[in-house]
């Protein structure tokens, strides 16, 4: 690399490749690259052909030069020096640069994992051995700074020889190749990489007994010609009782000849308008939620009428090619991660939490956690709960908190993970479901289940317990036990082991 022509300059800036980044000099970390312009998540930012070198050659000569800052572990055991951009990515703790291996081409493939600004620096996750104390300035604001041994906690696996170059895309979804679709095309239930698990507790109310009722005011209206007003809602919405809290519900009720008016669920009587010929506000049990099937609309439109809403609570939104392709590269990592995991002394136990698909700003910085309770001796170090904590860390040393004010923040809201997602190899134990409810994590995606340790339908089913004050999406990543190829499957954990 040292001959370069487009490096030869540290100070100089070279735009380099189709997404224009360029290369420039970073105090403390030698050259770097740069975004040129501003890059969009998921965009393959570069293609680097790599140069093969034996394992015995490598060890002979290699591991004696520079060459080994810049060498990739191959998955046969020879050590690859990618050529081009590949070779300058710096280690961030927080990379904005994902990779993977293209063994049929002899290339390493470089993808933003985030929207990328511009001038910002591109960074890769070199793994946790590193030979070098490492400057980690995610982002232009240059905002952390951690050195080894000041900050960090110790409890991070090791071993590491190198880079650990990452396994080729498996079992990409047919989903995603196909010509001509729009990231914001919906993809079809069938064609999604993953299962939905079904919660039990969303089986609707479908016996009078089950309908679950609020207590709310509501008034007769007596002359039939204010009806056409209030349905106009000019009056309700002046008088603040337009509110979503009974959205599910329809206004009037009509028995008879009387019609009756749904006010709002407020402690106290509402006042009414005095120009309008009103009875007085009195209270009436209406369901708390909207009707699923038509049994339950039947029996809840016999305390209010009631909105029909067939689709399932558990159902989550509609997936896009885009949503896909963001939840595919998820997987990716996890698989990289894992992988380098496999080579600590630590179980192979990872969590990766992205930057979330629609709204990157609640969380700028993906992260990345293993599970640590070997090296720390510490039984409570699981990666989904050092995967909460790292998000909090994160959130906590922002200049401007990302939610909420520097007063929440300080009483330990950067802990609630509200509309993030988390990815991880393993289905989480009891303990770190029941830490993801108190977050409130949207939804959690693992790739193999834990039937006798699990918690999130492995050995209990933590989300659909009665009383628990939240509840996520849990959904399964399908075939990770038979991917094709020799050496994807992932490395095994012992059935007991509550992940
Ligand atoms: C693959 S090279 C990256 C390009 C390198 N900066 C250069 O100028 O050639 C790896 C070397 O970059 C430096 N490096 C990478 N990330 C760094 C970081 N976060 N902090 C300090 N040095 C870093 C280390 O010297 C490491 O051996």
């Amino acid at each position: 690399m040292a001959g370069c022509p487009a490096t030869a300059n540290d100070t100089d800036e070279h735009i380099l490749n189709p997404q224009q980044c360029h290369v420039k000099h970073v105090r403390g970390k030698g050259r770097g690259v740069f975004a040129s312009r501003a890059i969009p998540a998921r965009t393959i930012i570069e293609v680097s052909p790599v140069l093969l070198f034996a394992k015995d050659e490598y060890n002979a000569h290699g591991r004696h030069t520079l060459l080994d800052h810049y060498a990739f572990n191959w998955r046969d055991g020879r050590m690859a020096l990618p050529l081009g951009l590949g070779s300058l990515f710096n280690h961030s703790e927080y990379p904005n640069v994902s990779y993977s291996i293209d063994t049929t081409r002899d290339c390493i493939v470089y993808t933003s994992t985030r929207t990328i600004g511009p001038d910002e620096e591109l960074c890769i996750f070199y793994g946790h051995n590193l030979w070098f104390n490492p400057v980690d300035v995610p982002n232009e604001s240059g905002s952390t700074s951690v050195t080894a041994g000041s900050g960090q906690e110790l409890d991070e696996w090791a071993s590491l020889a190198g880079i650990q170059a990452s396994l080729p895309d498996q079992g990409i979804p047919t989903a995603l190749l196909a010509g001509n679709m729009d990231d914001d095309d919906a993809i079809d239930e069938d064609d999604l990489p993953f299962t939905w698990k079904r919660l039990s507790l969303d089986k609707e109310e479908e016996q009078i007994n089950d309908i679950e009722l609020v207590q709310a005011w509501v008034v007769d209206i007596l002359d039939h010609k204010h009806i056409a007003t209030m349905l106009r809602q000019v009056w309700l919405k002046r008088s603040g009782l337009e509110t979503d809290a009974l959205s599910h519900l329809k206004r009037i009720r009509r028995q008879g000849l009387t019609s009756t008016l749904l006010l709002c669920t407020s402690p106290h009587a509402p006042t009414l308008p005095g120009d309008t010929a009103l009875g007085a506000p009195y209270q009436v049990s209406v369901p708390c939620n909207p009707a699923l099937t038509q049994t339950s609309l039947h029996l809840k439109n016999t305390y209010w009428p009631t909105v029909f809403t067939p689709r399932r609570k558990w159902e989550p939104e509609k997936w896009t090619r885009g949503k896909l392709k963001w939840a595919c590269n998820a997987i990716d990592v996890l698989k990289q991660e894992c992988h380098k995991a496999a080579t600590s002394d630590e179980l192979p136990i990872v969590a990766f939490v992205p930057s979330p698909y629609a709204n990157e700003d609640d969380l700028p910085q993906s992260v990345v956690a293993y599970d640590t309770r070997t090296s720390t001796c510490h039984p409570l170090r699981h990666a989904a709960l050092n995967a909460i904590r790292k998000v909090a860390d994160f959130r906590a040393a922002q200049p401007t908190p990302v939610r909420g004010d520097a007063t929440q923040n300080q009483s330990g809201s950067q802990y609630l993970l509200t509309g993030l997602t988390l990815f991880t190899t393993h289905e989480p134990c009891i303990m770190c479901t029941m830490a993801l409810l108190h977050s409130r994590m949207k939804e959690i995606f693992y790739m193999y289940a834990m039937p006798k340790t699990g918690g999130c339908g492995g050995v209990a089913c933590v989300p659909a317990l009665k009383g628990v004050n939240h509840r996520f999406t849990i959904a399964i990543w399908k075939n990770s036990y038979e991917e094709a190829g020799d050496t994807v499957v992932l490395p095994t954990l012992d059935p007991e082991i509550d992940a």
